[in-house]
């Protein structure tokens, strides 16, 4: 009887057993460590928010730091506020990532880089239709195109670093990133375009060693998000609500931790996790575990991504219904 039950269960566990044993041997790129400690990092809107806490914790990490942004004044005040909170000098680069001339002057002034962070971003909510084209374009060019320009300027110091050393380029995408919002089309498309960026990129640049990761925070409490509030639509505010706000260090944790294991998709939050495994698509993986996962849930994320759309249509039917009755 006894021997049965545990035939039974060989039985049961089997097909995941084997599955994990089989993805032990699949996952691409192979998993790796990237260290951080004594390393150049090189983190652009460090100046202000999740950048800032980034340039904190790295500093703390032992890793020699450097922030890129356009203000002078706030660079200063954060190379201050890093000083005052962790002891370390960071190095400060003031330009801005849409002029490549500017960008490359600044990165090939600073030590090689073995570990990039293209943070910088804004964002501006609003419904396409009302939308000025300018604004559209200055989110484009500073999130997407932006950091076209840092990888470029950067890139070929970083193949040639003589730390050989496994190295990394982190690209702060956001849940807006990986599904579309209302009020979001341009940042939505800055942000998914830095998806097909990584995920080409990192094919391109495995042979060198060099990792790329992809962050995706939830709302995260920073100067840009306070100011962004004021003006956000409000169904954006309740469509983005459907994920927990986070703090600008969780999400400096989570990234960090990210590039240290070589990690392609860094979420920031549960609810990250579950829209991460729902959007995994063709992605690279590295962890076999994480890709045991991504083929055990794949059809009942579907499900609940559809559960999503159902609630969010929803709303967005109410609230257009109670415009046209007050109208
Ligand atoms: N806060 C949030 O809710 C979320 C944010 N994100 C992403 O995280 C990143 C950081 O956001 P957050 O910390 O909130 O932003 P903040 O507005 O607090 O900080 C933005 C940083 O980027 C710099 N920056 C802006 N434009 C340029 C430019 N043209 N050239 C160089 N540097 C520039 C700013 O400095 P300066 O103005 O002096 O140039 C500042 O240091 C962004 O990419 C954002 O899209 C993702 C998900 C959620
Ligand atoms: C199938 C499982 C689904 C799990 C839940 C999905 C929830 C999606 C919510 C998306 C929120 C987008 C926030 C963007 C924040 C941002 O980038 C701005 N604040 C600008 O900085």
């Amino acid at each position: 009887m006894a021997a049965l039950s545990i035939l039974g269960l060989l039985a049961v566990l089997f097909v995941p057993l084997s599955l994990l044993v089989a993805l032990f041997f699949l996952a691409r790129p192979r998993s790796t460590k990237v260290p951080i400690k004594g390393r150049h990092v090189f983190i652009t809107g460090g100046s202000s928010g999740i950048g800032l806490a980034l340039a904190c914790r790295a500093a703390a990490q032992g890793a020699r730091v450097s922030i890129l942004a356009r203000s002078i004044e706030k660079l200063e005040e954060a190379r201050k506020f890093i000083r005052l909170s962790t002891g370390v000098d960071v190095a400060i680069y003031s330009s801005d990532v849409r002029d490549f001339e500017d960008v490359s002057r600044a990165i090939n002034e600073a030590d090689p880089i073995d570990i990039l962070i293209c943070n910088q971003g804004v964002f501006f909510p609003q419904e396409l239709d009302t939308q000025e084209m300018k604004e559209v374009s200055f989110m484009i060019d500073v999130n997407l195109v932006g950091t076209f320009h840092l990888i470029k300027a950067a890139l070929p110091r970083m193949k040639s670093r003589p730390d050989r050393r496994p190295a990394s380029i982190a690209l702060m995408s956001s849940q807006a990133g990986q599904v579309g919002i209302y009020g979001y089309t341009a940042y939505s498309a800055s942000k998914f375009g830095l998806r097909g960026l990584g995920e080409a990129l990192q094919q391109e640049v495995i042979a060198d060693d060099i990792h790329v990761s992809l962050i995706f925070p939830p709302d995260t409490e920073t100067p840009g998000l306070e100011e962004e509030n004021k003006r956000k639509p409000e169904l954006t505010k309740i469509i983005a609500s459907s994920s927990a706000a986070v703090k600008a260090e969780e999400v400096a944790e989570k990234t960090l931790n990210g590039i240290k294991c070589g990690r392609f998709i860094v979420a920031c939050n549960f609810d990250g996790i579950m829209l991460s495994i729902a959007t995994a698509g063709l992605s690279p993986q590295s962890s076999f575990i994480m890709a045991f996962f991504e083929v055990m849930l794949a059809g009942f994320m579907r499900l609940l991504a559809l559960c999503f759309q159902w609630s969010w249509y929803g709303t967005i039917e109410q609230w257009q219904a109670h415009k046209h009755r007050i109208h």
